[in-house]
């Protein structure tokens, strides 16, 4: 099986980096991760980001450079994460498809039950 290809957001404000929750009934519920989502087909990773933080948080943001890329099997398959530097566009976010969001400081991030698969991006945000 080919991995899930899925686009991540890395967005900074003065007062951390944007974590959101995953809403009940989704696989992982109630797991934090960064805001994203699966590209669909036809669709570049700059437009998938774009596409999903509107349809998740109402956030248009301007994507940057890829930060990390991450291969993870989880049990019910694999995931290729694509995460991307992000820049808000707006302060206000609506929590339209996700439970929560937070802006949490790097040293506070090892506090978050976040998604296994973001590991090596959070080590990366807390180095
Ligand atoms: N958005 C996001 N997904 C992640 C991260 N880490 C990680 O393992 N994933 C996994 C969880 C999901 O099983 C998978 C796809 O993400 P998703 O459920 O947000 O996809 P989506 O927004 O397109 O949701 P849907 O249309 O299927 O409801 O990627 C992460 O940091 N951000
Ligand atoms: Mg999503």
């Amino acid at each position: 099986m080919q991995p899930l290809i899925v686009t991540a957001a890395i967005i900074r404000s003065q007062t951390g980096i944007l974590l959101t929750r995953r809403p009940e009934g989704s696989r992982h519920a109630g797991m934090w991760e960064f805001p994203g989502g699966k590209l669909e087909p036809g669709e570049s990773p700059e437009q998938c980001l774009r596409r999903e933080l509107l349809e998740e948080l109402d956030l248009p943001v301007e994507v940057g450079q890829v930060f990390e890329v991450v291969y993870h099997r989880y049990d019910w398959g694999a995931v290729l994460i694509l995460a991307y530097e992000c820049r808000a566009l707006s302060r206000r976010i609506r929590n339209l498809e996700v439970a929560e969001h937070r802006w949490v400081p790097p040293k506070e991030l090892p506090e978050y039950d976040i998604l296994a698969a973001d590991a090596p991006i959070v080590r990366k945000l807390t180095f």
